[in-house]
């Protein structure tokens, strides 16, 4: 059995994990932290775990988190990369959903992020957490930088027209044009009180945020520069917060370059992920909706091309706290530890 540690259980994407690892057959919970809540019964601040997870929560200090073979981090950006050099020399590995090794640039680092890099040697060696795109590397890694929720979205819906496994080396886009208008339910905040995610601030309404620059766009470029192989990526995203609790909808539109005018689409999606048990290439013409996600580790995607002109529009959806986040996370560990990709992930979404 893999002994799992989670720091910041109290959180959203830290119930998720407890969730999901509550159901995987070669997990034990080891440790739960949390600073403010610690010696509550999980059960008792999550009933959803009754019968469950009989656990406590306990502070990070007293987690005996070098005991674990696996530490997540369900924390704030900062955390992680603070602790990450004696757990690694214990031989423990990192999975960190906040973003302390996502970005390789320790000085974009600083500026997205308003902290300056606690361990650059550990960033060097991590590796960014998106399975379908660094599946072998994950395996072998030692700490592994989960990727952000609207990098996710964004990444998956456009690595089929960037990456040379699928267009041979060809320009099929305009690659330094390309547009994500991206929506996000409240969950995407996190459980900490903040006005804007009051119901009587978000619900019945609507509205973008972050438009002149979020921090997620930095690492969406780099992956996309990663899959495509080249430099030459100009993105324009779009955060916006929606009335609803859990799922990420991203509105993709690139503009198709001569070369890419006679390509079926469809068929180079489907082929781009033939075979991956988390993403789903849906038939043409369909709208894929947050809710067909919700609670599970899968993303739909959908291709059109209104009008048969040159632009091509990619509609793709995720849980945030899921494949977004927490499953994201489970399916990386299940590759660090050779299990079988899907174990303990195999949820049908909740629909209604
Ligand atoms: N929500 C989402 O959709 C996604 C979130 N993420 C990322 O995952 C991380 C967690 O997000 P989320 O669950 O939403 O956040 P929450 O605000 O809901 O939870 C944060 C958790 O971290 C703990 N915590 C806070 N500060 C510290 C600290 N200094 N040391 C130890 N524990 C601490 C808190 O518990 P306590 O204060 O009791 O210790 C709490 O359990 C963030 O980095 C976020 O950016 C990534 C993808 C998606
Ligand atoms: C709705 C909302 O506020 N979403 C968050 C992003 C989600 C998140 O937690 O960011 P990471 O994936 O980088 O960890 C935001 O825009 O800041």
């Amino acid at each position: 059995m893999i002994k799992v540690g989670i720091v910041g259980g109290t959180g959203y994407t830290g119930v998720e994990l407890l969730r999901l690892l509550a159901q995987h057959p070669d997990v034990t919970i080891q440790a739960i932290t949390s600073r403010t809540e610690a010696g509550m019964p999980v059960a008792e601040m999550f009933p959803s775990l009754r019968g469950r997870i009989d656990l406590k929560f306990t502070t990070p200090a007293e987690a005996k988190l070098s005991e674990c073979d696996v530490v997540f981090f369900a924390t704030p950006h900062g955390v992680a990369m603070a602790q990450a050099k004696e757990l690694l020399a214990a031989g423990v590995k990192i999975l960190d959903l906040a973003a302390d090794f996502r970005l390789k640039d320790v000085k974009e680092f600083a500026k997205w992020y308003g902290m300056e890099h606690g361990c650059p040697e550990i960033l060097a060696e991590a590796v960014y957490g998106l399975a379908e795109i660094n599946r072998e590397a994950i395996k072998k890694a030692r700490v592994v930088g989960l990727a952000g929720c609207y990098p996710t979205s964004v990444q998956l819906g456009l690595a089929p027209l960037l990456s040379p496994k699928s267009t041979g080396g060809k320009q099929l886009i305009d690659g330094t044009h390309i547009i994500s208008d991206s929506k996000s339910g409240t969950s995407g905040a996190g459980r900490k009180a903040e006005i804007g995610t009051l119901l009587s601030e978000s619900s019945d309404n609507f509205k973008a945020y972050a438009v002149k620059g979020h921090r997620h766009l930095p690492e969406i470029v780099q992956g996309l520069k990663a899959i495509a192989g080249h430099e030459h990526i100009g993105l324009t995203f779009v955060p916006h917060l929606t009335p609803m609790i859990r799922g990420i909808h991203s509105t993709l539109y690139v503009r198709l370059t001569e070369a890419g005018m006679d390509v079926d689409f469809q068929k180079l999606y489907e082929d781009f992920y033939q075979g991956e048990p988390f993403v789903d290439v849906m038939p043409a013409g369909s709208h894929p909706e947050t809710r067909s996600v919700r609670g599970s580790n899968g993303l739909r995607i959908a291709i059109h091309r209104p009008g048969g002109g040159d632009t091509l529009v990619i509609l793709v959806v995720e849980d945030n706290l899921v494949k977004g986040a927490s499953g994201q996370g489970v399916q990386c560990m299940n590759l660090m530890f050779g299990l079988p990709e899907t174990t303990g992930l195999t949820q049908i979404a909740v629909s209604p």
